[in-house]
């Protein structure tokens, strides 16, 4: 795809001829058993951070907290269906079993994400008087401020081209659900150093879980689903600034934007015949049908994303399950394991 053109046509809103078909790799390595054991920590410490709440977070926040904790702890709902009268357990019930074969790993990472969603440092943090400059810590990945009425989300792995891996995936769907609820105005994404973001990092691919490939790619299906979700429900105009080259999904998911600034670094690139991948954030539909103009005003965004959030969603959710298929094929393991390679060969 013509990187410039690409790049004139989604700051124009309108669509590129076509989109290019790859699937992706899931490579069998060796399991890393400390980040298991590290998100096992990272849960009992939000547990705790629970019962610091400096407010109660209201029934629907605490029936997701209690049904991500029996989903984490015990797996899929295995209580038996409360009768109609017995509304609290039935409320429980109908939270828990929502979560249908979410992957206990998932249903962790959900719980520590929603806890540090609601954590007192955040929560202070958004009681922050408009006009300060704030640059909101307890990020890995991204360099988070606010100032003016704009946050600002920068990913910051410099060193990986931002390449965007499952920390990083879950710092930004948290950096997204506070910059939803915070003073500001707009919200920017943008990169730090001389990438916006090298797609997905390839290395996402190669910690397989206990079940193996296909419960690693399902459970990246999973996570995919959601990520992109975060940007299809994002209320505020949210605006990309691509400071350098972009590949794979930080391209795809520019369609879920409301503006696209490019500088004159920037390139588009979605290496989708070289690494063999069918589409995701949506550039199934959203590329064929961007022409309507950006919009910048918050209602005007509402008004034409509700008629198509359910679309979208739908579109989401097929391209998840394409996804999760391709992941396992042969040609999508042999370039990412010639991409991982690629330097041992010098
Ligand atoms: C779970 C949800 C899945 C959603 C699926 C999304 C689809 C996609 O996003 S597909 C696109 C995936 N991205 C790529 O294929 C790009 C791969 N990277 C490259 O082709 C090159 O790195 C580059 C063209 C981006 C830059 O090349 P350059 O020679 O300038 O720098 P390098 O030495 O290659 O990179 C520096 C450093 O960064 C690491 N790195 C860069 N990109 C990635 C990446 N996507 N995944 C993992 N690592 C990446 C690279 O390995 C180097 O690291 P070392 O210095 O440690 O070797």
């Amino acid at each position: 795809m013509a990187m410039a053109y690409l790049a004139w046509r989604l700051a124009r809103r309108s669509c590129p001829s076509s989109l290019q078909v790859t699937s992706f790799p899931v490579v069998q390595l060796h399991m890393n058993r400390t980040a298991m054991r590290a998100s096992q920590k990272d849960f009992e410490n939000s547990m705790n951070q629970v019962k610091l709440l400096k407010k109660d977070p209201g029934n629907e926040v605490k029936l997701k907290l209690y049904a991500l904790y029996k989903q984490a702890t015990e797996g899929p709902c295995n209580m038996p269906k409360p009768g109609v009268f017995d509304l609290i357990n039935k409320a429980k019930w109908d939270a828990w079993n929502a979560l249908g074969s979410l992957p206990k790993e998932a249903a962790r990472q959900n719980y520590v994400d929603l806890v540090s969603s609601l954590s007192p440092s955040l929560e202070s943090s958004s009681q922050v008087e408009p006009g300060t400059d704030r640059k909101s810590t307890g990020f890995e990945t991204l360099v988070v401020t606010s100032e003016d009425g704009i946050t600002k989300i920068m990913f910051n792995r410099p060193k990986k081209k931002n390449a965007i891996n499952t920390e990083m995936y879950h710092e930004i769907m948290r950096a997204l659900k506070a910059a939803s609820k915070d003073d500001s105005i707009i919200t920017v994404l943008t990169g730090n150093g001389d990438y916006y973001s090298s797609g997905n990092d390839l290395t996402n691919f190669t910690d397989i879980p206990p079940g193996g490939v296909e419960e690693k790619a399902k459970n990246n299906a999973v996570l995919l689903r959601e990520f992109v979700g975060c940007f299809i429900d994002f209320p505020k105009p949210l605006i990309a600034v691509v400071n350098g080259p972009a590949v794979g999904i930080s391209v795809t998911l520019l369609g879920l934007f409301d503006a696209v600034y490019a500088s004159d670094r920037a390139t588009f690139h979605t290496p989708f015949s070289h690494l063999g991948q069918s589409p995701e954030g949506c550039s199934s539909y959203t590329f064929p049908k961007i022409m309507s103009p950006a919009k910048a005003l918050r209602i005007s965004k509402e008004v034409i994303r509700k008629r198509e959030r359910e679309k979208l969603h739908a579109v989401n959710a097929e391209e998840c399950n394409v996804l999760q298929g391709r992941w396992l094929s042969d040609e999508c393991t042999n370039a990412v394991v010639n991409f991982l390679s690629r330097k041992s060969k010098l």
